[in-house]
């Protein structure tokens, strides 16, 4: 592992992983990917992965399922509109009804001075298990949108069979038995979220140095596998500025391919991991634009798609046998998935 001083100013340069090595390579190529997508969670938070499973088509027709609901009335969208509260988040949430900063404010501080709100300059659809008696998703009726919600159903399962994939990488990076992770998540909880930044103006100013359209923060579950278009504005933290009096963060810039999947560590994962795998801080600017001076400008609305793969309900999320011992002892406690979710998000609203 490389040592860079906190004052170090150069972006992190985020290998790009084929997956496809783990899924139909060699017995060495396998272990080259678990080894490599390991390495980059643990020193960074942070991996970016190709030839995952879900090719460049179906990531694009996604995206445009997601424009499409997106443009639906405000009356359609409210029919089916999340209800604040603890529970796990399904169908739509308006701009503004979520607020990151306040889940993550007192937490990690403002970052630095870019902000423009304390609520996310997004609206948010969710949806969860196809067949969740306990928290039902919530569909636009067939009618406002004939076909959504049988390829995002689609998109879901494909999803999930992937993150299983990626979660076997890692056991077999970190050396773990099989099933370590993945048979934690045996009973599905894991969720789809659609996000939509509307188009913003903002004062010339912000526009020089980016806005946030969402706050700093972790993500809870144990992993999430994003896709994002092509605005660009995700910035992950600089670890190596930890030590340092400000925080650095660096941009995740699209990918080449629209299929470029970045993913994070979780909360979740990190409590598994007793702190070993630490939770990815990152958070949603605005793209820069130095070209201007004076007056308000028109930033463009950006799309992006995470899965956040979660344990099981009634599994815990305390600390695995694996990372405990005399000299590890646990530094988190022990509930089931459901508890943590419902204390962490009630803070968000
Ligand atoms: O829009 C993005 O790129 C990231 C969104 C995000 O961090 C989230 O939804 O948790
Ligand atoms: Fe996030």
């Amino acid at each position: 592992m490389t040592v860079n001083t906190p004052s170090h100013n150069e972006d992190i340069e985020l290998p790009l992983l084929d997956a496809r090595l783990f899924l139909s390579g060699t017995q060495d190529e396998r272990k080259e990917f678990a080894q490599a997508f390991t390495n980059s969670l643990l020193e960074h938070g942070f991996a970016r992965v190709i030839n995952h499973g879900l090719d460049e088509t179906t990531v694009g027709e996604l995206f445009d399922w997601s424009r499409k609901f997106f443009q639906l009335p405000d009356k359609v969208k409210q029919k089916i509109e999340h209800k604040p509260g603890p529970n796990p988040q399904r169908g739509w949430s308006a701009v503004g009804s979520e607020s990151t900063a306040k889940l993550f404010g007192r937490l990690n501080g403002n970052p630095d001075g870019r902000k423009i709100s304390e609520t996310d300059a997004k609206e948010h659809f969710d949806q969860g298990p196809l067949d969740d008696l306990a928290f039902p998703n919530r569909w636009p009726s067939e009618d406002a949108l004939p076909g959504f919600r049988p390829f995002l159903e689609h998109f879901y399962t494909r999803s999930h069979e992937i993150s299983m994939h990626l979660l076997t990488a890692l056991e077999e990076g970190l050396d773990l038995p099989a099933g370590a992770f993945t048979d934690r998540c045996k009973s599905t909880a894991d969720e789809l979220r659609l996000n939509h930044y509307p188009e913003l103006q903002i004062p010339s100013d912000k526009a020089q140095t980016g806005a946030n359209r969402v706050w700093l923060h972790t993500d809870l579950g144990i992993i999430t596998c994003l896709f994002q278009d092509n605005i660009g504005g995700l910035e992950m933290e600089d670890r190596r500025s930890q030590a340092a009096a400000k925080q650095r963060f660096q941009p995740i810039p699209p990918g080449a391919r629209r299929d470029e999947m970045v993913v994070n560590i979780s909360e979740t994962m990190e409590r598994w991991t007793n702190g070993v795998l630490k939770a990815g801080k990152h958070l949603v600017m605005t793209p820069k634009r130095e070209d201007v001076t004076t007056g308000n400008v028109t930033i463009p609305e950006r799309f992006s798609i995470p899965y956040f793969v979660k344990a099981s309900r009634e599994t815990s999320v305390g600390p695995l046998p694996y990372f405990v011992s005399d000299n590890a002892p646990p530094v988190y406690p022990d509930m089931t998935a459901l508890e943590f979710h419902a204390q962490r998000v009630a803070k968000a609203y």
